[in-house]
């Protein structure tokens, strides 16, 4: 994948796939228990936001939660991905927020329904800009943080995935075929919790990149 900014990933329109749980500490925060294989779902890319945008409450929500998550930008086409050649299919990084109406989301798990909702709303899915893949040598290795108003909430390491960004390609591509300018959220540390209007979210990966968010106050 040559030089491409966020602009060219959305425009690309593919899918954006995401994993929940993959963190221990944050399954068992919420309640849940550790996965024994990747929980999967997807989000509408009309849920992309860029900086100097504020993310909305969607209708009916009054629990709104950031997520912080390492995203991968699919660089070709792959179906049915070896793990052990799953790396050449990263195109790139970037910062995502994979937001959640946490009460539409606890309501849709009590009747068994899907999460879309919850999850893929527009503006539900703030992102950062795209970083080269060489930029980052171990992306199982990088400090992944979030601070609403200047405090820490969020500051994980994607060491403490419970399955592997590898692992994951190919055990997505195992169903989908991924495509170029396709992205994978690859799931949240523990730390989530509520905002309100107003509050300002900063997140990164490291020092890699660093995004900035306000939540909407009208
Ligand atoms: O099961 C729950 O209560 C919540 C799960 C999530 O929101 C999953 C994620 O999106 C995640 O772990 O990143
Ligand atoms: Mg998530």
């Amino acid at each position: 994948m040559a030089s491409n900014r966020l602009a060219q990933f959305r425009e690309f329109g593919k899918k954006i796939v995401a994993v929940g749980r993959n963190y221990k500490a944050h399954a068992e925060e919420l309640g849940n228990k550790v996965p024994e294989k990747p929980i999967i779902f997807t989000k509408p890319t009309t849920s992309y936001l860029s900086q100097g945008h504020p993310i909305k409450f969607p209708p009916g929500c009054t629990d709104l939660h950031h997520e912080v998550e390492l995203g991968i930008v699919v660089g070709k086409k792959g179906y049915q991905i070896p793990e052990e050649k799953a790396k050449e299919y990263i195109g790139g990084y970037f910062v995502a927020l994979d937001m959640t109406a946490r009460d539409l989301q606890l309501e849709a798990k009590k009747n068994g329904h899907p999460w879309t909702l919850s999850k893929g709303w527009d503006t539900s899915t703030p992102a950062g800009e795209f970083i080269e893949k060489d930029k980052i040598t171990n992306p199982q290795n990088l400090q992944i943080w979030l601070k609403v108003n200047g405090e820490m909430r969020q500051n994980g390491n994607t060491a403490d995935m419970i399955f592997s960004i590898s692992y994951l390609i190919s055990f997505i591509s195992k169903y989908m075929t991924l495509e170029e300018g396709d992205v994978i959220l690859t799931g949240t540390p523990s730390g989530v919790g509520g905002l309100k209007g107003g509050d300002v979210i900063e997140a990164g990966i490291g020092d890699v990149s660093k995004i900035k968010f306000s939540v909407d106050s009208s």
